[in-house]
């Protein structure tokens, strides 16, 4: 059963936990389905230049709490603010500051690598030549220049991922939003595109919360929200959060979060 019918445990306050002003800032949020609760009261900061794990199981929330913070969905309890801007009453100002690498892909296989990035820039309404500039800044950084002219569906897995993460960066975004971003990809696949969107946090401050299911994509020095049955149970730095439950690995301090306080 996915409701909460029991009390919720207080979330851990976690040293090292969201800077004074992050640029996602999430406050009291909740968002339910008719009667059943998705998210209950969820609380979180993700500051600059700070990968940011958000760690749950399947069910956890985690795509609901994307579709909150993209407006897919409207706000109803609690708050969300972008660089100080609220999404319900700031939404433009908000949304123009987020870049988003959905859990389904969404480029178009059948057009270009440069031509999907050519529609997100017009969509976003940069002019003709920021478009070109940008792209190629971005495919040189993916080392895909060469590919610019070729269809997407002669791309490999990790390769269309890395086109959709240059083209959420078009617009250069403050926050990089990222749902379960490795799905489908293999090991190595995976290692690539977790060191890349690291490098972009640390070279261009850009803020990252990266949704998934799997504990060994959090590194240490990442911050992570564990988020369960639609509560946060403990988020800060991977080793604060690991030192505050007492853990010796965030797989056991994960475990141990997720058996005690919230009931099956
Ligand atoms: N459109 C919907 N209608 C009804 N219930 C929904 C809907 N979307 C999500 N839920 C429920 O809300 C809860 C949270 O789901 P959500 O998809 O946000 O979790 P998740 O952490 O993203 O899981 P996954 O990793 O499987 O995608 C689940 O109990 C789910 O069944």
């Amino acid at each position: 059963m996915d409701c909460f019918e029991t009390a919720p445990p207080e979330p851990r306050a976690v040293p090292g936990d969201a800077a004074a002003d992050p640029v996602l800032a999430v406050e009291g949020l909740s968002h339910s389905f008719g009667a059943r609760t998705a998210l209950g009261g969820v609380s979180f900061g993700v500051p600059a230049g700070r990968f940011t794990v958000l760690l749950g199981l399947n069910g956890a929330g985690k795509t609901t709490l994307f579709s909150l913070i993209t407006r897919i969905y409207n706000t109803r309890r609690g708050s969300i603010r972008v660089f100080g801007f609220d999404m319900r009453r700031h939404p433009t100002q908000a949304l123009a500051r987020i870049g988003v690498v959905f859990q389904q892909p969404t480029l178009d296989p059948d057009l270009t690598v440069i031509q999907n990035l050519r529609y997100h820039g017009g969509l976003h309404g940069l002019a003709p030549a920021d478009i070109e500039a940008r792209a190629s800044e971005e495919l040189a950084r993916i080392g895909l220049s060469e590919r610019a002219d070729e269809r997407v569906r002669t791309l490999s897995g990790g390769q269309r991922r890395r086109v959709e993460i240059a083209r959420a960066l078009l617009h250069r975004p403050s926050l990089l939003l990222l749902d379960e971003p490795t799905v489908g990809l293999d090991i190595e696949l995976r290692r690539q595109v977790l060191d890349h969107v690291h490098d972009l946090c640390r070279e261009r401050g850009l803020a990252v919360l990266w949704a998934t299911h799997l504990i060994d994509e959090a590194r240490d020095g990442d911050g992570v929200v564990v988020l369960h049955r639609g509560r946060v149970l403990a988020s800060g730095l991977v080793e604060a959060v690991c030192a505050a439950t007492g853990a010796a690995t965030l797989d056991d301090a994960f475990a141990r979060l997720t058996d005690t306080g919230v009931r099956e």
